[in-house]
């Protein structure tokens, strides 16, 4: 047997161990890139037998594990190499490109170093993570090509040998170092693999030497003990026709569901999906699904998993597609995607930049399409996407554009309406009092009746929430909504202004200043009670609510901005103004029993009872006061039955 030494030509002898330390961090990687460098020889030879026209065998990948010779092996039978390939690609260039990464480490600093194993590893290279001594076993498809071994025990020298290899294509022999023995386990090592390769295009078997002989199973599942036992076959752990791979017009909703299960198994049924696909001017094809909302789990970035021809490259698409859609889930496959660059300047590549672009306007169109075509299906779902819609909108102008008129709120009337549908439906008579108003109520906070005294007038409001709502409520004030900017004003806020009926009377200023003086009292001196909430009347015909509490829209919106940023309540303390209707026959009575004279404790327990009431229809009492509530409420019982009996 002839051997033949040679040298790796990189100038930084020290070049293996710093590899080594870097890498360690992510070393399963070694396995995305050998088998990856496996897919492209079948995929080479496959390209290059159809221009030769010859037959080839189905392109496979068998991976075999021995824990007694504490050996990997990974054999293709893809376009193979010759010893001058070998030299070529693997000894020289594979090596070089080594050079350079540790000469990037050491440019840009630790942290980027770090991202850019994370994002490419490093090739072939990578064997020597988890290998002491790496073999390379060939046999090119060109005609005559002689069989070649070549051999490298991690450092710059190796050795080539003669090879009695016959079939064409490549092994791979990984002699597997201590601190990476995990690997020679068939279950982590499957589980690697289904990792990183799990929709690689050609079925990836994996087959455990240590296994005994099996005896085979019967048609019903069970052992056949008289048949003698036979030698197990590899497993295989990849689809090699992921969904966004076939033709959306050959798929049923059951595949993409069961898709969907697959990879998310914990999440239930998608409400719907995209499927992209575009040749030019970039390639892509993947599919987004749009997962059910659960509040109970965190949301997290890692639900898109990135491919590049069908090999997994990551599941973090941060800077690749806009932060609102990594709320979706499911995957995407291009080419056209760098690798080779650190995150950061992902974001400027102009592929990126069209590519993140090409997914919104996909995204915004099929949402489109679902809110035009089948509402009623939009509306359904509409809790569970209502967030992710508004972020998109908040967040990028492009979505904003194609979206801002499709976003529906939930009015007092149990519809869904957009902000165009809600003006249309403005009573004639509040048209010129409503002018670019839309009044909304909080969910958990406002009070019902006030929202059923606008109702009972025709008058729409919508549901807010506490989180996404106050921001997006101020972003859509920026906008036009056909040819109108809107202002979003909270019942509470308004309702005087639409519903008060008549001029203010003598009597009705008795009111504001029996309620004054007993719930807001003035201190000596000053103009206005500056502690407590200011007291207000407004004449509300027909309704029997006695008071409520009005706060500052402004003041609101900061408070709910800064509770949703995390920040404490008491940051803005908000000031409230608590309205008296002086229509109300409660509140008549209380200003009856006070002129009478006589019974000031009544009064009095009337007066912060009616404040009592409007706080609990809005935003309820803390302890102390629902304390001091239970006590009065009591008292007054008592004074009431005192009084039937
Ligand atoms: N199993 C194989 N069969 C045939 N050729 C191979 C095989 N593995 C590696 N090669 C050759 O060696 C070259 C170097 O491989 P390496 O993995 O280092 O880099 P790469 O695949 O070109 O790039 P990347 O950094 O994306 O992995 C390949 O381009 C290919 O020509």
């Amino acid at each position: 047997m002839t051997e033949r030494k040679g040298n790796i030509s990189v100038n930084t002898s020290d070049i293996f161990p710093i590899i080594k330390k870097w890498l360690y961090s992510e070393h399963d990687i070694f396995i995305r890139e050998l088998v990856a460098n496996a897919t492209d020889a079948i995929t080479k030879r496959h390209t290059l037998s159809r221009n030769l026209n010859v037959e080839i065998p189905q392109g496979s990948i068998n991976i075999s594990v021995n824990k007694d010779n504490k050996l990997i092996t990974i054999s293709d039978n893809g376009l193979g190499m010759s010893e001058a390939d070998i030299e070529k690609y693997i000894a020289q260039l594979a090596f070089s490109g080594a050079e350079e990464f540790v000469k990037k480490l050491k440019d840009e600093g630790a942290e980027d170093g770090q991202d850019i194993i994370g994002k490419f590893g490093l090739g072939f290279y990578s064997a020597f993570m988890v290998a002491d001594k790496v073999e390379i076993e060939s046999l090119s498809m060109n005609e005559g090509a002689k069989a070649t071994k070549w051999i490298c025990e991690g450092d710059t020298e190796y050795t080539f040998t003669d090879s009695t290899k016959e079939t064409i294509g490549t092994t791979i022999y990984l002699h597997i170092n201590e601190e990476s023995a995990e690997f020679l386990n068939e279950w982590k090592l499957s589980e690697t693999l289904r990792n990183h390769c799990d929709y690689m295009p050609y079925e990836i078997g994996v087959l455990d030497e240590m296994k005994p002989p099996q005896k085979p199973l019967k048609e019903d599942g069970t052992v056949d003990e008289e048949a003698p036992a036979v030698a197990v076959t590899p497993t295989i752990i990849n689809e090699t026709r992921p969904i966004w791979k076939r033709d959306p017009k050959e798929l049923k909703d059951e595949d993409y569901k069961e898709f969907y299960r697959k990879q998310f198994p914990m999440d239930g049924d998608p409400l719907f999906w995209i499927h992209l696909k575009v040749d030019h001017p970039f390639t892509l094809e993947g599919v987004l699904f749009f997962p059910k909302f659960n509040p109970m789990k965190p949301q997290n970035e890692h639900n898109i998993r990135l491919y590049c021809k069908q090999v997994f490259v990551s599941d973090n698409v941060k800077n690749v597609i806009p932060d609102f859609l990594s709320l979706l889930k499911g995957s995407i496959d291009s080419v056209d995607i760098p690798l080779n660059v650190s995150r950061s300047s992902l974001q400027g590549d102009p592929n990126v930049q069209k590519i993140s672009n090409y997914v919104v306007k996909k995204v915004a169109e099929a949402l489109k399409v679902l809110f035009k075509k089948d509402r009623e299906k939009f509306e359904t779902i509409w809790e569970d996407i209502h967030l992710f819609i508004k972020y998109g909108c908040v967040s990028d102008p492009k979505f904003d554009e194609l979206m801002r008129e499709r976003v529906v709120y939930k009015a007092s009337n149990g519809k869904y309406l957009t902000l165009g549908e809600y003006l249309e439906a403005t009573p004639e008579k509040y048209k010129e009092k409503m002018k670019g108003k839309v009044l909304y109520f909080e969910k958990e906070k406002s009070d019902a009746a006030l929202k059923n005294q606008l109702l009972a007038e025709g008058l729409l409001a919508i549901e807010c929430d506490d989180h996404i709502d106050p921001h997006f409520f101020q972003h859509t004030e920026t906008k036009k909504i056909g040819e109108e900017t809107l202002q979003f004003v909270s019942v509470d806020s308004e309702i005087g202004n639409l519903l008060e009926s008549e001029n203010t009377t003598e009597e009705d200023m008795k009111i504001k200043d029996l309620f004054s003086n007993i719930l807001a009292p003035k201190k000596e001196g000053e103009e206005n009670s500056l502690d407590g909430n200011d007291v207000e009347i407004s004449k509300i015909t027909g309704s029997t609510t006695p008071a409520y509490f009005k706060v500052d829209e402004q003041m609101k919106r900061f408070a709910k901005m800064a509770q949703s940023m995390g920040q404490q309540n008491t940051m803005f303390p908000t000031k409230k103004t608590l309205v008296i209707n002086p229509s109300s026959p409660l509140i008549q009575n209380a200003l009856k029993i006070h002129e009478k004279g006589g019974n000031e404790a009544l009064v009095e327990k009337i007066c912060h009872h009616v404040e009592d009431l409007a706080l609990i229809s809005s935003e309820g009492l803390k302890a102390d006061e629902k304390e001091l509530f239970i006590a009065r409420t009591q008292d007054l019982m008592q004074e009431l039955t005192t009084l039937a009996l």
